[in-house]
């Protein structure tokens, strides 16, 4: 709804729907009641719209999309309405303008802000466009380039960027009264005339280099949202507010939202929006533990132990997050310089760039506490052990701390893939110990995996899930299982690809066709950027590399089951990726590192074709996605079955985030409630029937496999309840 009321000639017209004064349809029915009431007043000479509580107005209320634009006012004809009034409307900005927010305002006649403002068109990120007018107002208003650049991206600007560039008319001090800055303002322009002050009315300014600047920003929209298709009818809706009268441009607008809105990747972005809201709400399966009945520890000192590569992207995470105290712990001299260095580094960069002030850096820096014992981390309220991925290491860590930390201190291991649980049982309290994964680079990478032991407290679980969050990052909870939720997917994904290789395709094809489904870069790509001996040292320790087995030992097999030992090969004749002289999978050449396919790879794949005597056939890139992706949705299922996480969404959030799945459709999981879990279990069937246990990556899960069968094609949101309710059912 909204609020109305009149001081000193000025009619208010507040937005109230907390906690975000979502545009629902009771409140732009509420605007259009308020608006109509002050212009029937005589006694009003401006009007103020502004919002109540912590913000403006985020926009559209995302939960009512399928209804919301059949009641009236839809928010286009809100917006003409608006604008069309006769008397002068002041948009009072504060907290956040976002989508239709900001198109309400930019149908104002004057905009003022506070400077702590944000504002953004960032409908892009849910599949759509801003169908409020916002692709023809606001080209108007600030030109073609920037309007590109704001709605094809959808981030959001400081009310004083805003400014600089035309969108906000007056800024106000953060700790103003927005309010009374408003109204003021408001008396200030009343009896002016309107007649520049109607964005539509307006010109565009650079409408005559419209192809120049579309061109350029195709260019950039290929490249950073790929396989993406919403940017580029952004791009399209602007490009013909330069050719056209805003009447004809606002009928390409509304085709434009009409193709986009309902499609399947405007359904995954709004999944993933509010995946990454309803994860924060954690929950232990079967337990009845979970984040609203469970109260973290009180944390105000945290130690690090390492400082390599993880560490420091930890370390920074923890200052970035405000904790003032951060013990360091790194015993070998140089890789502690190195690290501080490192540190410091990145926090001077952060104030070149203005991210942080000169003062919170100094502060930052300050929090630095280099320890030279675990003596010294008696204090500690949370440590992270960041060391490398040894048990043995790990473990003798673990007993230390066990002794020396205080009995409540959370002891955290940052481990991909190793057993929690085992680290855990070398301390006197296995109850304080839980995992927690960061992905490297952890200062950047916005996912943490926490995993929960089979002894870790609610207590001490809450904890790792709030420090997650305050570090601002994605914080999904896991069990404990061979590399937990993400590592365990993706292991199938390389696995299969690999199998593809044996059997006719080449790594140019596997990558170009997983880039089109969605990816930034190919399986193979990927692997020479990380490193292919990452890989290696995983199977090394696992006895599975091609120079670990014994003469005659069978080429394309380990341990009973099928193997493809091409990417040892790579690794054994040094082609480590990247790293190696820009030797991998491909070949780097040149400063770019232009990527090219190197013959003596194609070699090296056709040599081992023909001494395993498989003849190539040709895969297709149906049969690529299929191979590549449908193993681990189906090890997602597992997951699951298995109580490892305790809901699809978490699953995607996982690999959105942490291993670069197209967003935009919405996370492996997502993506098969998509193409329908029928299809999804009858290609997994007959993987399995026709490899059987050589490919044990195939056995169909047995809760996809009875959601199929009991439910036919049932709804995502529905999926561990029914399996609940069919494994009761069963006991
Ligand atoms: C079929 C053809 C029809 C054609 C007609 C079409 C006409 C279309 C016209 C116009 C279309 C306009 C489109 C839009 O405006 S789309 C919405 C654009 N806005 C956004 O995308 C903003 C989304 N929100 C955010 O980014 C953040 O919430 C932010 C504003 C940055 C604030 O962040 P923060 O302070 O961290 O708060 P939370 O994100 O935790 O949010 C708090 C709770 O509010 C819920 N929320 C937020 N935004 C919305 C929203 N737009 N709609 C509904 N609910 C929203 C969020 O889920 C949180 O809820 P909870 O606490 O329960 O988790």
């Amino acid at each position: 709804m909204a609020n109305y009321s009149v001081r000193n000639q000025v009619a208010i017209i507040s937005l109230c729907s907390p906690p975000v004064n979502a545009l629902s349809s009771d409140v732009r029915r509420g605007i259009l009641d308020s608006l109509k009431k002050a212009e029937q007043d005589v006694k009003v000479a401006a009007i103020v719209i502004c919002g109540e509580g912590r913000t403006f107005c985020v926009g559209a209320d995302i939960t009512e999309f399928k209804s919301e634009f059949k009641t009236f006012p839809n928010l286009f004809e809100l917006v003409d309405i608006l604008e069309s009034s006769p008397k002068p409307i002041v948009a009072a900005i504060h907290g956040h303008a976002f989508g239709g927010g900001l198109e309400v305002a930019l149908a104002c006649h004057y905009r003022v802000a506070l400077s702590s403002a944000k504002l953004a068109l960032p409908e892009v990120k849910l599949g759509i466009l801003p169908g409020a007018g916002g692709t023809q107002r606001l080209p108007r208003l600030i030109g073609i380039d920037s309007s590109m650049q704001w709605i094809a991206f959808g981030d959001e600007y400081s009310a004083q960027i805003a400014a600089n560039i035309g969108i906000i008319d007056r800024i106000f001090p953060s700790n103003a009264d927005i309010l009374e800055s408003a109204v003021q303002y408001a008396q200030s322009i009343i009896g002016k005339s309107l007649i520049n002050r109607r964005v539509s009315k307006l010109p565009v300014k650079d409408a005559s280099k419209v192809s120049h600047i579309m061109e350029k920003y195709k260019q950039i929209v290929g490249k950073k949202s790929r396989g993406a298709i919403a940017p580029m009818v952004c791009l399209e809706a602007i490009k013909h507010a330069a050719l056209l009268p805003y009447v004809e441009g606002m009928k390409k607008e509304r085709m434009g939202i009409e193709a986009l809105m309902g499609s399947d990747q405007s359904k995954s972005l709004i999944y993933m929006f509010f995946a990454e809201r309803q994860v924060r709400n954690w929950t232990i399966p079967g337990t009845g533990i979970n984040s609203k009945n469970t109260k973290p520890i009180k944390v105000e000192k945290v130690a690090v132990i390492g400082l390599g590569t993880m560490g420091r992207g930890i370390v920074l995470s923890l200052l970035k997050a405000g904790i003032k105290h951060v013990s360091v712990m790194e015993l070998n001299k140089t890789a502690r310089e190195n690290g501080l260095l490192f540190i410091k580094n990145i926090l001077e960069g952060y104030a070149a760039r203005g991210t942080i002030s000169e003062t919170q850096k100094r502060s930052m820096v300050d929090a630095l506490k280099p320890v030279s014992n675990f003596e010294m981390l008696k204090d500690t309220d949370l440590v992270i052990e960041a060391v490398f991925e040894s048990m043995s290491i790990k473990k003798d860590i673990f007993a230390k701390l066990g002794q020396v930390c205080k009995p409540s201190a959370v002891l955290a291991t940052n481990t991909s893939a190793l057993d929690v649980d085992e680290i855990a049982m070398v301390t006197p309290k296995p109850k304080q110990v839980v995992g927690m994964h960061f992905f490297a680079p952890a200062h950047v990478m916005k996912l943490l995996e926490n995993v929960r032991g089979s002894k870790s407290s609610p207590q001490v679980i809450a904890t790792a899930m709030n420090m997650g969050q305050r570090m601002g990052k994605v914080t999904v909870l896991v069990g404990n299982c061979h590399g937990f939720v993400g590592n365990r997917m993706f292991r199938h994904y390389t696995v299969e690809t690999d199998f593809m290789l044996e059997e006719g395709a080449y790594p140019e094809q596997v990558d170009t066709v997983l880039k089109k489904f969605g990816f930034a870069m190919g399986r193979y790509q990927v692997g020479d950027l990380s490193g292919n001996d990452i890989g290696y040292r995983m199977r090394t320790k696992f006895e599975m590399t091609n120079k670990q087995q014994p003469p005659g030992a069978p080429e394309r097999e380990r341990h009973g089951v099928r193997y493809c030992p091409l990417a040892d090969f790579l690794v054994e004749s040094g082609r480590l990726g990247y790293k190696s002289d820009g030797k991998g999978w491909f070949r780097y050449l040149g400063k770019n590192r232009e990527l090219t396919v190197d013959n003596e790879v194609t070699s090296m794949i056709d040599s081992y074709r023909r001494r395993n005597k498989i003849v190539p056939r040709k895969i297709n890139g149906e049969e690529i996605i299929e191979r590549a992706l449908y193993p681990l949705i189906n090890e997602g299922f597992k997951i699951l079955e298995e109580g490892i996480a305790s809901n699809p969404m978490e699953i995607d959030l996982i690999l959105v985030h942490g291993y670069a799945w197209p967003r935009h459709t919405g996370g492996p999981m997502f993506y098969a409630h998509l193409i329908g879990l029928p299809k999804i279990l009858r290609v997994i069937e007959r993987h399995w029937n026709n490899a059987g246990l050589r490919e044990p990556h195939w056995e169909p899960s047995k809760m996809l496999v009875r959601l199929v069968k009991n439910h036919g094609n049932p709804d995502i949101m529905s999926w561990t309840t029914l399996e609940r309710e069919t494994v009761r059912s069963a006991l």
